[in-house]
């Protein structure tokens, strides 16, 4: 079936948390000076295949939203309507929020951290309400009212992660791509892996081997039926690329 549309996302550039290797989850960092200059190479890289787009998705975490600013200043289109919803945000981590991935491997074991950042449906423990970063997250009020009280994550597998994403992906990305729109998605490693794991339909086992590099723009072409004619094309050297992948695997190793 021939290509019939054509979506880019990105996963923010390095945050000041991915620096220091610590579980980031919905606390709200900021981009490390490494990961600014991920996301105007990510604008140039797009502006040099020519990209334009005419809306853009993006999260409620500043990481995400900094890396697309970043990129629609530099493909000339700072001005395109952006939406903004939790439902793209990262996966919760839980009582994981905070802490070091090394220092967690060491002290629970690098099988445990895996199973933490990459099962499907095993998820990290709850964030209490005695956590350090609780009351920062829940009482933000960008999420005044929404989710609801009952939706509010306090820790979600990759699974209820893709439960919340799904439906934004379905009921509003989904129809603009129909309409012909030209889109980016601006986002985070589990949110997007869930989508990938939805388009590509990877099984549980094979979305636990997908580690997406930061900053580095991919492109899916799609289908009349949103089926991918051509997988996930980075923009971006492959050999680039793959260590990038690597490295954010190796996050979970203990020192
Ligand atoms: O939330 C975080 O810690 C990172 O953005 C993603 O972490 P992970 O690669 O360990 O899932």
């Amino acid at each position: 079936m021939p290509a019939k549309y054509k979506i880019v996302m990105i996963r923010h550039g390095e945050s000041e948390w991915n620096q220091k290797n610590l579980f980031c989850g919905w606390y709200d960092a900021d981009l490390s000076d490494k990961g600014r200059e991920e996301a105007v190479s990510a604008g140039k890289a797009l502006k040099a295949e020519g990209y334009q787009f005419d809306v853009a998705h993006t999260s409620v975490l500043k990481r995400a939203q900094i890396t697309l600013n970043s990129v629609l200043k530099e493909i000339g289109q700072p001005d395109i309507p952006v939406n903004k919803t939790w439902r793209l945000n990262e996966r919760h981590y839980g009582g994981l929020t905070g802490l070091n991935k090394a220092e967690t491997a060491a002290k629970y074991g690098e099988a445990q951290v895996q199973i933490w950042r990459r099962s499907f449906d095993i998820p990290p423990p709850a964030m209490e309400k005695d956590h350090p970063y609780y009351e920062t997250i829940v009482k933000d009020p960008r999420y005044a009212g929404d989710p609801k009280p009952e939706e509010f994550p306090m820790f979600e597998s990759l699974k209820l992660t893709i439960e919340r994403t799904l439906p934004y992906w379905n009921e509003v990305i989904v129809p603009q791509i129909k309409e012909g729109k030209r889109i980016i998605i601006a986002a985070h490693g589990n949110s997007l892996r869930g989508i990938v794991k939805h388009l590509d339909e990877l099984s549980d086992a094979a979305i636990m081997e997908l580690n997406l590099p930061t900053g580095i723009p991919f492109v899916y072409e799609l289908d009349e039926n949103l089926k991918p004619v051509d997988s996930m094309v980075f923009l971006g050297d492959e050999e680039t690329v793959k260590k990038a992948m690597a490295a954010v695997a190796a996050q979970g190793k203990a020192k």
